[in-house]
């Protein structure tokens, strides 16, 4: 069996022909978490004009070389106007914050070290050249890059695209994800089961993943065990970037997932992997889309997801690694494991007085209990080889969203 590492190695490089995903351009607000695929260059200069970063008075910094210089008030600048002309020799001008110097000053005094005697200004301290200005050009010149290729627009890319003029960028395409939910005892959300029913939940936990991961969830109906129900419902992602089925993977008689992806013409790759929860879970390619097949029990499904389809999700959209953090922190309770195994425990952060983190299993972490998958922050990692870790070992986790406690 693969160790989860190798797996993760072996997905990546499978995909390496058809990631990233083509380019496509798009307004700045969809742009969101997407990769550029073009460096983001400016075409003016940035700011256009030398700006007054204080609310006070513009001079030549030579006029007031100490303190207790007395210039005459020239004129006021207000933000968004240019100057009415040229600093004459000898004055200063009244300038709020982001107004436009006038030719002729260089420096700024804010005005809480200026006292105002009707219309001359009385300079508290010596002025010096450049201070409290922001010179045209300085945040970026027109023709820098400010960006490069493969970066991840965040919301201040999205502000300085804006204010250089841009209002579309090129990025990489989202991948669409065909989510195919499979077995006979499965009912759709909203209904009641019937006896030795129960409703379907991994298709709209696994939309909402893929959605988190950047990409965009084409949610199909569910398959029923059997060759002709399955090959009918994996037309439905046909042209797609990737296909995610869940159950129906492992050595149960209705357990046909793979079968029916080899009838389809898909090329699988590998089976089973050394991990808890999900070792069933199977991956291959078929023609151009990536295919993941999650096993049923709803923490499998997610943990795989999380392990496997995300990263690969990512990668196909040109964003970097997996877009998590991996900490070190303490276990609050002792874990028994098969020292074959690489176990992802679901796990409550919890900042410790002294600065460390705890890591709190959930209260369950059985692969088919719904709550083992709800609720938590972190998968800790406790690695093949121990079969046994003690209450306070220290071990890798995985934050899945910001830490609650920080
Ligand atoms: N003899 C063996 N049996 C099993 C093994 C094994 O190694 N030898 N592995 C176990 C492990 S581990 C897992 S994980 C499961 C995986 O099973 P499948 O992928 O075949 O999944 P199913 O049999 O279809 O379903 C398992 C379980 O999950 C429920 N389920 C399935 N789909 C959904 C859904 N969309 N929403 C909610 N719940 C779902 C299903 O009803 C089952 O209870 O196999 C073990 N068996
Ligand atoms: O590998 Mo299974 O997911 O433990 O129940
Ligand atoms: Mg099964």
């Amino acid at each position: 069996m693969l160790t989860p590492d190798i797996a993760r190695a072996r997905i990546l490089a499978a995909l390496a022909d058809v990631a990233p995903l083509a380019a496509e351009r798009v307004p700045l607000a969809a742009a969101l978490g997407r990769a550029l695929a073009e460096p983001l260059v400016s075409n003016r200069d940035l700011p256009a004009f030398d700006a007054s970063t204080m609310d006070g008075y513009a001079l030549r910094a030579a006029d007031a070389p100490r303190a207790g210089a007395r210039l005459p008030v020239a004129f006021g600048v207000f933000a968004g106007r240019p100057a009415p002309g040229a600093l004459p020799p000898g004055a200063c001008c009244r300038i709020f914050t982001g107004g436009v110097l006038p030719a002729g000053a260089d420096a700024v005094e804010m005005q809480e070290e200026v006292r105002r005697s009707g219309k001359a200004a009385l300079f508290g301290r010596a002025a010096v050249a450049g201070r409290y200005v922001r010179p045209r050009g300085s945040d970026l010149a027109a023709g820098q890059v400010a960006l490069p290729a493969g970066a991840v627009v965040d919301p201040g890319t999205i502000g300085l695209a804006a204010a250089i003029g841009r209002t579309e960028l090129l990025v990489r395409r989202r991948p669409r994800v065909a989510i195919l939910p499979t077995g006979d005892e499965l009912v759709p959300p909203g209904q009641v089961p019937g006896p030795g029913q129960l409703v379907e939940s991994n298709g709209l936990a696994l939309a909402a993943a893929v959605t988190a991961a950047g990409a965009e969830p084409v949610l199909l109906p569910t398959a029923r065990d059997d060759a002709a129900s399955l090959a009918a419902s994996l037309a439905g992602a046909s042209g797609l970037d990737a296909l995610v089925t869940s159950g129906g993977v492992s050595v149960g008689e209705r357990d046909l997932v793979r079968a029916a992806l080899a009838s389809a013409g898909a090329r699988l790759d590998f089976w089973r992997v050394a991990l808890r929860p999900g070792k069933p879970f199977t991956f291959g390619r078929w023609d151009r889309t990536a295919v993941f097949g999650l096993p049923g029990n709803p923490a499998s499904a997610l943990v795989t997801f999380e392990l496997f389809v995300r990263p690969a999700l990512r990668a196909l959209a040109g964003l970097p690694g997996d877009g998590r953090v991996r900490v070190e922190g303490r276990l609050t309770a002792a874990q028994e494991k098969p020292p074959e195994l690489t176990v992802y425990l679901r796990c409550h952060t919890r900042r410790r007085r002294d600065g460390g983190l705890e890591l709190e299993p959930l209260r369950t972490q059985t692969s088919g209990n719904l709550t083992s998958m709800a609720g938590h922050d972190a998968l800790a990692v406790l690695p093949a080889g121990r079969s046994r870790l003690p209450r306070g070992a220290r071990v890798t986790a995985i934050l899945l969203v910001p830490p609650h406690a920080s």
